[in-house]
């Protein structure tokens, strides 16, 4: 959050008039269709990628690979079901230009793979992406060998800047500070099968964010071929390795996106009604999975069926004081639900967060006040204590989990419009539908 913004289009967020009953299909998980895309893209064979995310981050993703050099078109997966990509690998290939948006995922696991890439490709996009951390990617890649040019503008180490891709890397030892995003660790690990020495990542610095997104990196290297050592699997804390070598052409079905079914459990949560998410994955490394404990505590009771994730409210929301530091993505909407309860909360763990798609520490703090509640800032979270919220309008600062936030507390509280819904096109373009569907609209 930098200012309040102009307010563009108003949205007025749909109030529940009682408990909601619904089955919400939520689209796939733009966390593994960012990997799977920068995976297949690197592989040694063709792939398929079924029920991929459509949406801004993921799209800029697929966009910026295109400009690469990799196909990547249009098909019905091998057995005939489901939307699919078929990525097919090419020599990876500059002069190119990436638009990074302000997908995180784009702006950090795409410099290494530039840096395999024979030529020059620039990186540029939103403003606020020249504000996000990078240096921990950019600073790594000229120790393993990659040359950058980062002095047009800004600051060293961010955008907009220019890989000059040498057709090969050739990787090693390095040491990174990823204290600010564990997407910096995600970012090298997976492009590392391809340096030359694969790559020994070290983290060095304060609590490294995120873990499961980090696993989620290791899961899926593994499941395409590659030899990667963790701290889980016996090697030093805080230390990654992976081994050159080459990567499988594989068939893969994204499940949908755990952090993004985040309002609608909170919806059932909310009104003490009931939501079910199909295809809730028995055991997966996503963030969102821990809204099934979260949530429970907070009130709702749920339970894993042949259906998919069957989420109850009770028709009362308790406080909760918990560590998000893993699962930092989800605070907004824990925020949201925080605010409605009949307790204080406080969410810590999450200092990182002010250098997201914006800072949303400050960003939540000032719209959930501003229609009347009590949060306060703390060095690494929030306390909020629940007070009678009004209507008004909810800022969203280009962040799509800012305007999912205020859409749950709108289900609760008569007259709150939501600044921008559109935003939330960087992850789930059909939330507005999705939402007004579920309410039976
Ligand atoms: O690797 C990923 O897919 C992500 C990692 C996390 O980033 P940070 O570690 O920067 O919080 C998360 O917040 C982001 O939404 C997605
Ligand atoms: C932090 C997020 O995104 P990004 O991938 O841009 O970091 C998020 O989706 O909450």
């Amino acid at each position: 959050m930098t200012e309040t913004p102009a307010h563009t289009a108003l949205w007025p967020a749909p109030h529940a008039s009682g408990a909601v009953t619904a089955t919400v299909h939520v689209p796939g998980s733009k966390s593994v269709t960012n990997r799977a895309l920068v995976l297949a893209a690197l592989a040694a064979e063709p792939g398929w990628l079924r029920r991929p995310l459509r949406s801004r981050d993921t799209l800029l993703m697929a966009g910026a690979l295109r400009a690469m050099g990799v196909g990547i078109e249009e098909g019905v997966g091998p057995d005939g079901s489901g939307e699919a990509w078929r990525v097919i690998p090419s020599g990876l290939q500059g002069p190119a230009t990436v638009d990074v948006g302000n997908a995180g995922t784009v702006m950090r696991f795409l410099p290494p793979v530039a840096a395999l890439a024979d030529g020059p490709i620039r990186f540029d996009g939103d403003p606020r992406s020249y504000e996000r951390p990078l240096t921990g990617v950019i600073d790594a890649l000229r120790v393993l060998g990659a040359r950058i040019d980062d002095s047009t503008h800004g600051s060293p180490g961010a955008l907009p800047l220019t890989v000059h891709g040498g057709g090969a890397l050739e990787g090693g030892r390095v040491e990174i500070d990823a204290s600010s995003s564990s997407q910096f660790v995600s970012a090298l690990l997976l492009s590392g099968p391809r340096f030359n020495q694969g790559v020994e990542v070290r983290h060095v610095g304060g609590p490294l964010p995120s873990m499961p997104h980090i696993r989620m990196t290791v899961d899926m290297l593994r499941a395409i071929g590659a030899q990667v050592d963790t701290p889980e699997s016996g090697g030093e804390p805080n230390v990654w390795r992976v081994t050159p070598g080459a990567l499988l052409g594989r068939d893969l079905t994204v499940e949908p996106d755990l952090s993004n079914a985040q309002p609608f459990l909170a919806a059932a949560l909310v009104t003490g009604g009931t939501v079910t998410i199909p295809d809730w994955p028995a055991h997966t490394t996503q963030p969102g999975d821990a809204l099934r404990g979260i949530f429970t505590e907070m009130g709702g009771s749920c339970e894993l069926t042949e259906q998919g994730l069957v989420f109850t409210g009770s028709g009362s929301v308790h406080g909760i004081d918990v560590d998000l530091s893993e699962v930092g993505e989800l605070t907004p909407g824990i925020a949201a639900v925080a605010a409605l309860a009949d307790s204080p909360s406080t969410l810590r763990g999450v200092a990182h967060l002010r250098l997201h798609e914006t800072d949303r520490l400050a960003a939540l703090t000032k719209e959930i006040n501003e229609l009347g509640g009590d949060v306060t800032e703390t060095a690494d979270g929030l306390h909020i204590r629940p007070r009678r919220l009004h209507g008004g309008i909810f800022h969203t600062y280009d962040d799509h989990r800012m305007a999912t936030a205020g859409a749950i507390i709108g289900l609760a509280v008569e007259g709150v419009e939501i600044e921008n819904v559109a935003t939330t096109a960087k992850t789930l373009p059909d939330f507005p539908d999705l939402w007004t569907g579920m309410l039976g609209n």
